[in-house]
């Protein structure tokens, strides 16, 4: 994990990495930050010319803009292979290289780009490229070329200053970090609707950000009865600021007051997994295509990202460690009762969350229903 979280701090600040794997290597700089000098160092470590490697949703909009508004696909997203487009030289610089990763921003362009996908290029590390752009919460969108020969002999990236990654690794880290976590902190926090709550804190050996478990009463204690849980994925807008766009904050809120009104209790799992997991700024993103016309779905596939990117494995390893083997599940999603199960935690039910529209997000709750299978009821 080390390695990961390490290569996606450094292409987060602009720096070109090595990602290597079944014999082949490839130096990678996120197409949202790099800069200058990460394109110079880039091209040093580099045999061929970049390309830029894409989801294939992104692709298509790029080379056939402008975006449509809707998809036709129903249901949630088939998996997105990422396809490389071949540059021109005056698309490989910092600028444009942003606003072809950013459909938020593509409208900047100077000129429609001239790219074409670029069919030599080795599609064998492209996946985990992607996936790692996506672990750093960047845009699903590099600028990659093939790793020189001397690079890859012992020693010959550190000499270049850049940090390597293997694809195992890359492939390994979302369950790594979902298992790894340790309780770190707890603390007595009555809450204005549950006056007996404690929130303990979660951290996982990847040195992310902490998930929380609010608990609501005594929820270890409820022995034969499955307590309520609610598996909340954090969202600064509503959770925060009590943005109308989305449901959240009445959900979050909603669920705290039911747990204390349980004998049981309940148990809240508030999860650093904003924006379904694509991070805040790329939510932000998210909403200005939404207001172009986009629902929340296609807005996520136009970015690159998938319609849901959430893992709800850190749910169940959460609910172990606290000794909460069954729950019955605060929640309209089914993802999240499949989710459970897989993982081993017993669900005894789920109760239905539902709070009514409030006349800006009736399009989005709308959407829950007919694309993401929402039950509403
Ligand atoms: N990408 C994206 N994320 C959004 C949008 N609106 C809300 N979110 C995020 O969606 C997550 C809300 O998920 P949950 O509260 O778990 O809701 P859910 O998956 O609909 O399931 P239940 O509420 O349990 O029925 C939060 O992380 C929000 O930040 C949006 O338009 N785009
Ligand atoms: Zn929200």
């Amino acid at each position: 994990m080390r390695a990961v979280h390490r290569v996606a701090s450094d292409l987060r600040r602009g720096t070109p990495v090595l990602l290597e794997g079944g014999g082949e290597s490839l130096v990678l700089a996120a197409a949202e930050t790099v800069g200058a000098r990460g394109l110079s160092e880039l091209s040093a470590a580099a045999t061929g010319p970049a390309v830029l490697l894409i989801s294939a949703t992104r692709a298509a909009a790029l080379l056939s803009r402008p975006v449509p508004a809707t998809s036709t696909a129903a249901g949630p997203a088939p998996e997105d292979v990422p396809v490389s487009l071949r540059l021109s030289p005056s698309l490989l610089a910092p600028d444009s290289l942003r606003r072809l990763a950013d459909p938020a921003a593509e409208q900047l362009l100077p000129e429609a780009p001239q790219i074409v996908p670029s069919l030599g290029f080795s599609q064998a590390l492209s996946p985990a490229a992607i996936a790692l752009a996506k672990i750093a919460r960047l845009l699903p969108a590099l600028v990659a070329a093939p790793a020189s020969t001397p690079l890859l002999s012992a020693g010959g990236a550190a000499r270049h200053g850049l940090l390597t990654v293997s694809v195992a690794e890359v492939l390994a880290y979302p369950l790594s970090a979902a298992t790894s976590l340790v309780r770190v902190a707890e603390a007595r926090v009555p809450l204005e609707d549950a006056p007996e709550a404690r929130i303990t804190a979660f951290r996982a050996a990847d040195g992310g950000i902490e998930h929380l478990a609010i608990l609501v009463g005594q929820p270890e204690r409820a022995g034969a009865v499955a307590p309520l849980c609610r598996i909340h994925s954090e969202c600064f807008t509503g959770d925060l600021l009590g943005s109308l766009r989305c449901d959240c904050g009445p959900q979050l809120r909603g669920a705290i007051a039911r747990m204390a009104a349980e004998e049981s209790g309940g148990v809240l799992l508030y999860l650093a997994q904003e924006g379904r997991g694509i991070g805040l700024v790329n939510k932000l993103r998210a909403y200005t295509l939404q207001d172009a016309g986009l629902d929340t779905l296609d807005a996520n596939r136009a970015l690159g990202y998938g319609a849901d990117e959430r893992d709800f494995r850190v749910a169940a390893t959460m609910l172990e460690a606290l000794g909460i083997p069954r729950v019955r599940v605060l929640t309209n999603n089914p993802d999240k009762l499949a989710g459970l199960a897989a993982c081993g935690i017993g669900v005894a039910g789920r109760v239905s969350h539902l709070f009514a529209a409030n006349g800006v997000n009736d399009g989005y709750l709308a959407t829950k229903k007919a694309r993401f299978g929402h039950l509403m009821g």
